[in-house]
């Protein structure tokens, strides 16, 4: 637990450091270890500029098999994405700690804004710890949006994440309806019952690590939200979970992740899986992603969609999401724990 009045942990302060071995802290139980990964391996990639049958078809397959897929072609600039990388690298990079440690967010409570490193909200001694810093941006509804808490290093940085916040609201919006229609749904079902996007964006640094065969960068879990958009760097360690086996995202620069959460599980009644992925860690490079995050507000109930329960009724009682996320913060992830306490 951070303490009052002390100095927070970062994970890049402890890297830089140069320890050889890990504080006791991030060492994975053995059965949480990363193991070494085919390289072939990949998520599937879906063209959005093929005809809308030949996408709604892979969409559809993604959906089902993996949760998860790359889009390409997708209309949003490269620029855009290279911008975001760019200044979240340099804020990581260039600025000293004290510097970022004046953004630190909130320790005690669940996706504070602000700088960071511990993601859960419970203060139990031997919960894990992730290998990674982060940097979490409150961007949608604009009632939720002050820029004054971003940094404000390099000077472009608050105008980059405006233009990058507004471009994944719109590829999300996008998805959502390609999502829904791939099930025989109108185009605008899902994103109805998730309401207005409550969207978050965060940059999440991983410094290299002296032993990545005990750590995870961020532990298996799946999103709580709706959908997540991300992209990385060149460097790699982004892993999804299927049929058992870890499957690597590798890398690409036009390429941007698609991961669906726990909320389009439940509304498509279980037709379409929310993904569990993990991030690992390297000895050699520090790595960069940027994830966008879709949920819904948390006064927001979220069900099946009545067009989906048929006759096998539906498999999930409807959540307060508010509920979703206070359980989600306190027990942990755990892989799908939370989703599955609403399994009927
Ligand atoms: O860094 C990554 O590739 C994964 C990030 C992620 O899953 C998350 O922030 O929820
Ligand atoms: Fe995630």
């Amino acid at each position: 637990m951070e303490v009052a009045g002390a100095t927070p942990i970062r994970v890049q302060t402890l890297a830089q450091s140069k320890t050889p071995t890990v504080p006791p802290q991030y060492i994975q139980p053995p059965e949480h270890r990363p193991l070494p990964t085919a390289a072939a391996a990949n998520i599937p990639l879906i063209d959005l500029s093929l005809s809308s049958d030949a996408v709604r078809r892979d969409i559809a397959g993604a959906c089902c098999d993996w949760g998860a897929f790359h889009v390409v072609n997708h209309g949003v600039p490269k620029q855009i994405l290279d911008e975001m990388s760019a200044v979240g690298s340099s804020f990581f990079n260039d600025l000293d700690v004290s510097e970022k440690l004046k953004y630190s967010c909130d320790s005690g409570s669940a996706a504070s804004e602000g700088y960071g490193s511990r993601m859960l909200v419970s203060n139990s001694d031997d919960t894990v710890l992730d290998w990674r810093d982060y940097f979490d941006h409150h961007t949608f509804p604009l009632s939720r949006r002050n820029p004054c808490r971003w940094p404000d290093y390099p000077p472009n940085y608050r105008k980059v994440v405006e233009e990058y916040s507004r471009h994944m609201k719109m590829l999300a919006q996008k998805l959502l309806g390609l999502i829904s229609e791939s099930l025989g749904l109108q185009p605008s079902c899902i994103e109805d019952a998730v309401g207005e996007f409550y969207q978050n964006i965060t940059v999440s640094y991983y410094p290299p690590c002296p032993q990545p065969e005990l750590t995870l960068g961020l532990q298996s879990h799946s999103d709580m939200g709706a959908i997540t958009l991300l992209i990385q760097d060149d460097v790699g360690g982004l892993e999804v979970l299927k049929d058992g086996e870890w499957v690597i995202a590798q890398p690409s620069s036009d390429a941007i992740v698609v991961l669906l959460a726990d909320q389009t599980e439940v509304i498509t009644n279980g037709e379409y899986k929310s993904a569990i992925h993990r991030a690992i860690t390297n000895a050699r490079r520090a790595r960069l992603s940027v994830a966008a995050f879709h949920d819904p507000a948390k006064t927001r109930i979220i069900c099946p969609a009545p067009e989906l329960v048929g006759k096998s009724g539906a498999h999930y009682r409807g959540v307060l999401y508010g509920d979703f996320v206070k359980s989600w913060y306190s027990k942990g992830p755990e892989g799908k724990r939370n989703l599955d306490a609403l399994r009927l």
